[in-house]
């Protein structure tokens, strides 16, 4: 047997843990002096008597008392003064029952028997009281309300026939022998009794005083519970009297009386243990209701075998169902959409065989389609039959469509919601595959809108947004379902023809969308005019993958843009060489700036009233080793897609201040000099510092520089624009807006910027006279300046006629080959020098 000492322990104890195993035992027939005897000799309280090996009955101490009192004869067999039927409990009974049983049916030995019901031990109050610690004692705290008041006293000249009277009569498992003053003289008890009855002369007759032992084990009143018990516990004692003061009897703490007071307290606690458990079983119900709401997570448990399904609260709310409404898996299915009926059924056909079950399915509630996740572990017995399932549900609903979503958003253009390259890609491999099957074709439309930006700019992002929109609906107009418009950024689409038995199945196409782009836009209710330039590559003439195709039709695209827009082209091997071109060009201007290639022409700019010549503008020119000369037009675009017009730029801004400076310097000229400025170096870069460094580098006066800046520059972040624009403004520098009408014009910001002068684009210049329209734009713009208090300069005037209409209508200044071609830098000064017709400078 193992000594427990605390509470945790005795509710893992079981009878058999804390039973005697020797079993001491005596046959019907023996009689009851032997039987006294017997357990005088082995200090036993009790005897069982086994007939033939099955429990007949017992004998204890306690009935030997009565039979003294009676005064049955020795000579009885036991076998007519046992208790029976016996008391017995089962091994494996736990501790806290195992000893309720005892106390509430009084007995003090309880007799242990095995699975077939044979006798295995005997557990008796003294083996409960060995496994009984401290701490379940202590909170019996008080001592005095727990001893026995009412005790059998006795003198020392009573006999022990009165003593055993007492003891039956009181039900005492002892008498006390006392003084006249109640202090304590000696004690019998109940375990004398097996002996005195063995005696060979009846002792009943006895005095007390020859019958007790002493000295009697006394604690005083003013001592604790705990103190009291635990030397009960410690010394063994079945009986300690409680004394006051004086040494009196006061009370009497007895094992049983002591055990009996255990015995509530473990009753009272497990009755406290039991409530507190189902509060919080309650509690952990109702958190668990609560997590699961939160995770909207349900669970559930099925008996396979009895077919009985039980949901949690929050299964119930998920599909929708009545809480508490009995449910059966017949029920459950009912409820699953049709379609997805037959993969529950064969996932759940396999969980009976042990494969996992997680399977995603929907279910209708109120009239609304969600998709649940179940789970389930199932439980087999020996033979691998289902026993139970316990199994949880989630709804992914929301999980499923951000899922969805995320999985849309890999594949699609946010704002257009059409296929983005990727998807491109893939819808084109497929639709390759099918068309080498079948011997067609496939084309891939790669279309820029022309201006787009230009509107961006001006009308703001919101607005090109819109309009990419509604061209989406445009595309969508000219295409078959099974063709793919396909968005790759900005103002590109990419669309792919499938199936076609020949490229003019492209051309069509192609055509198609350009009359619809035609039709005028309303956004955001402005009217808006757009058009696309396409390029067209064709599978399997200009290759099969993708990539190649691809930059096919970009290149295309390319081609039809440089062409006039609003056009398409179809890929040519040309070219392809063209764009090789481009890229060679890109690489010899890398080292042009090293190599000293670049050098600049001036060409003048007059006073249309007086013919006198006013200033120049600076043109980059590219004297190419390789190339030779090249225009600016092929290689500014190249160098403004490559960002090399960023360090270029630099070098025209230098090389024309010095150059004016040297004029001023060597010939005394003051000759004022426009310089173009590209958008990028507008945006990116320390404009304002490098105009500033290069100034006071090249000491020229800064009222001989004249920026040139375009439309579409101004209209880009016009805040930022403006506050460049008055630094440079303030530093003395000029500025003035070049190619103007081009652009979406603004007089409001026009009105606000710090510019000088106003030119006209050589576009509207060229049919001015011929053309009423251009006329009336040169004429609008004229007149539009002056109000503006700003100086007007018409660009690529290239003849007498020209000039002569201009001086006319009011312009201020021309520039042109009538008057002039960019020539260099000598030219220049040799022009000014023999006219004339420029102020000297003054000296110093
Ligand atoms: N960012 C920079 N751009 C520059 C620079 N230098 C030139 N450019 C731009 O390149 C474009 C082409 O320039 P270019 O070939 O030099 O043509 C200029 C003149 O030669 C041409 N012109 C002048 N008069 C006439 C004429 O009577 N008829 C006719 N057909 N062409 C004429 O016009 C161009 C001047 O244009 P603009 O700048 O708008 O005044 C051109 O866009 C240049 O801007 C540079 O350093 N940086």
């Amino acid at each position: 047997m193992t000594a427990v000492s605390g509470m945790t322990s005795i509710s893992e104890l079981k009878v058999i843990d804390i039973m005697s195993r020797e079993i001491r035992h005596v046959a019907p027939d023996c009689l009851l002096s032997e039987a006294a005897r017997q357990m005088a000799d082995g200090r036993i309280s009790s005897l069982l008597v086994l007939s033939e090996g099955h429990l007949a009955g017992i004998l204890t101490e306690h009935d030997v008392v009565r039979f003294m009192h009676d005064r049955v004869a020795a000579d009885t067999p036991v076998s007519r003064l046992m208790s029976a039927p016996v008391l017995t409990a089962s091994a494996d009974l736990d501790f806290a029952s195992a000893y309720t049983l005892a106390m509430s049916r009084h007995v003090r030995h309880l007799v242990v028997t095995g699975a077939a019901g044979e006798v295995v031990g005997m557990v008796s109050e003294t083996d409960f009281r060995s496994h009984l610690g401290l701490r379940l004692l202590r909170q019996l705290d008080n001592l005095t309300a727990i001893m026995e008041r009412e005790m059998p006293l006795l003198t020392e000249d009573a006999s022990l026939d009165e003593g055993l009277k007492l003891m039956v009569h009181k039900g005492a498992s002892y008498v006390l022998v006392v003084d006249a003053g109640r202090h304590p003289l000696g004690i019998v008890t109940e375990r004398d009794m097996p002996s005195l009855l063995s005696r060979a002369t009846p002792a009943t007759e006895l005095p007390m005083r020859t019958v007790m032992h002493g000295p009697v084990q006394v604690v005083d009143r003013r001592a604790s519970f705990t103190e009291a018990a635990g030397r009960m516990f410690d010394h063994h004692l079945r009986h300690l009297a409680v004394v006051d003061e004086t040494g009196a009897i006061i009370g009497m703490l007895t094992q049983h009386r002591l055990l009996e007071q255990i015995g509530f307290t473990l009753v009272e606690d497990a009755w406290r243990n039991l409530v507190a458990s189902q509060e919080a079983l309650l509690r952990s119900e109702e958190n668990l209701n609560r997590a699961q709401a939160v995770a909207r997570t349900g669970s559930w448990y099925l008996n396979i075998q009895a077919g009985r399904l039980e949901w949690s609260a929050e299964t119930y709310r998920m599909f929708g169902v009545e809480p508490d409404m009995p449910m059966t898996l017949d029920d459950l299915i009912r409820r699953i959409l049709p379609d997805d009926r037959e993969p529950v059924l064969v996932a759940w056909d396999g969980a009976l065989h042990g494969e996992p079950f997680d399977v995603e399915h929907r279910i209708l509630v109120d009239g609304e389609v969600r998709w649940v996740q179940e789970r389930a572990e199932l439980s087999f017995d020996p033979d691998g039959r289902p026993l139970f399932a316990v199994g949880t549900v989630q709804d992914v609903t929301d999980l499923r469509l951000a899922r969805q979503q995320v999985e849309f958003m890999a594949h699609h253009d946010a704002l257009t919601r059409l296929p983005n390259r990727i998807l491109a890609r893939d819808r084109f491999e497929q639709a390759v595959t099918m068309a080498a099957r079948e011997g067609r074709k496939v084309a891939l439309l790669f279309l820029d809108l022309d201006n787009f930006k230009t509107i961006n700019d001006t009308l703001g992002h919101q607005a090109g947004d819109h309009l990419l929109q509604q061209v989406v609906g445009r595309l969508a107009e000219a295409v078959r379902g099974s063709d793919t418009i396909s968005r790759q950024g900005g103002d590109e689409f990419l669309v792919i023809l499938t199936a076609l038995p020949d490229e003019n199945g492209a051309d069509a196409v192609a055509q198609h969308i350009l009359e619809d782009l035609a039709r005028p836009f309303v956004v955001d209710g402005h009217e808006l005019h757009t058009s696309a330039s396409i390029g067209i590559s064709v599978y399997p003439d200009d290759g099969a993958e993708f990539d190649t195709l691809l930059k096919r039709a970009d290149m295309a695209m390319y081609s039809a843009k440089e062409f006039g827009r609003a056009t398409y082209r179809f890929f040519t091997e040309e070219m392809n060489r063209h764009a090789f071109e481009r890229l060679q060009m890109q690489n010899r201007l890398r080292h042009a700036l090293d190599e000293s290639e670049f050098l600049l022409h001036y060409q003048p700019q007059v006073d249309l009233k007086s013919g006198r010549l006013l200033g120049v503008e600076a043109l980059l020119r590219w004297q190419s080793k390789e190339l030779g000369m090249v225009a600016p037009g092929r290689f500014v675009p190249v160098a403004e897609e490559s960002g090399l017009i960023m360090p270029i730029g630099t070098w025209v801004l230098r090389e024309a201040c010095r150059q004016a400076r040297a004029w001023r310097d060597e010939l005394g000229l003051a000759i004022p000099v426009g310089v173009n400025l590209s958008a990028l170096q507008f945006r990116r870069g320390s404009l304002v510092a490098t105009v500033a460094e290069v100034l006071d580098e090249t000491g020229l006066e800064p009222g001989l520089l004249e920026l040139e800046l375009t439309e579409t520059m101004l209209l880009h972040d016009t805040e930022a624009v403006r506050a460049a624009m008055d630094r440079i403004r303030a530093l003395g520098v000029q500025m003035s807006i070049d190619d103007f009408g081009t652009g979406y014009s603004s007089l409001s910001y026009l009105k606000r910027l710090p510019v000088t002068r106003l030119k006209i684009d050589q576009s509207f210049v060229r049919d001015m006279i011929a053309d009423d329209d251009d006329g009336s734009i040169v004429r609008a713009i004229i007149q539009m300046a002056h109000s503006l208090k700003l100086t007007v300069i018409a660009e690529g005037v290239e003849t007498a006629e020209q000039g002569a209409w201009l001086a006319r209508e009011g312009c201020d200044q021309a520039q042109g080959y009538h008057y002039g071609r960019p020539m260099p830098a000598e030219a220049v000064a040799a022009r000014f020098a023999r006219r004339g017709e420029t102020a000297r400078a003054a000296a110093g």
